[in-house]
């Protein structure tokens, strides 16, 4: 059994090409407190390890399992079909690729039974990825909670200050 150490979010992608849009989904949870478990997994290339991974995320403490992949995105539904924790997955742009319509289909459109909530494709779903996932913690965490109406109030008064400036 692969030990992780304890963190209730993993972000897991395909491909350690998959970083460079990943980081800012792991720097949006930090931003919230929350150092995630990061790995490069690949349904294709190391079934066995996504697997193991899977079976024993919940023994390991993983609450949310956040699964980025490019163009036959089958990770995060991979993922999903070895345990119940809730899957987000964020479709990324490949290369070659289809424009990240690829990993959108095979993310998203997984079978009744087996849910992937799926975000939008690439850098913008990644950040959502992490929000979602605090979000999610955040039903059972108070701090949490306090956090992302932090988060909401600067962010509605970045948008309504760049509004004002060009109005002045
Ligand atoms: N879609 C998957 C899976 C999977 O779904 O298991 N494993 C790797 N990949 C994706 O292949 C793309 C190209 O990978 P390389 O850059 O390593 O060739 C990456 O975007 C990765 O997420």
């Amino acid at each position: 059994m692969v030990s992780e150490k304890t963190t209730p979010v993993a972000v897991v992608m395909g491909s350690d090409s998959d970083l460079n849009v990943m980081e800012s989904c792991v720097e949006q949870l930090r931003q919230f407190g929350i150092e995630p478990t990061v790995r490069i997994i690949s349904a294709h290339r190391t079934p066995q390890v996504a697997c193991e991974f899977a079976e024993n995320a919940e023994a390991n403490g993983i609450k949310v399992l956040i699964a980025a992949a490019g163009m036959a995105a089958h990770l995060a539904g991979a993922l999903a079909a070895r345990t119940s924790l809730p899957i987000i997955g964020v479709p990324l742009v490949g290369e070659p690729g289809l424009g990240g319509m690829d990993a959108l289909l095979s993310t998203v459109q997984m079978p009744p039974g087996v849910p992937v909530a799926t975000v939008a494709v690439g850098k913008a779903g990644a950040k959502n990825a992490a929000i979602l996932a605090v979000q999610i913690l955040a039903l059972q965490d108070a701090d949490l909670r306090r956090k992302l109406a932090e988060f909401r109030s600067k962010q509605e008064q970045m948008v309504r200050q760049k509004d004002a400036s060009l109005s002045a």
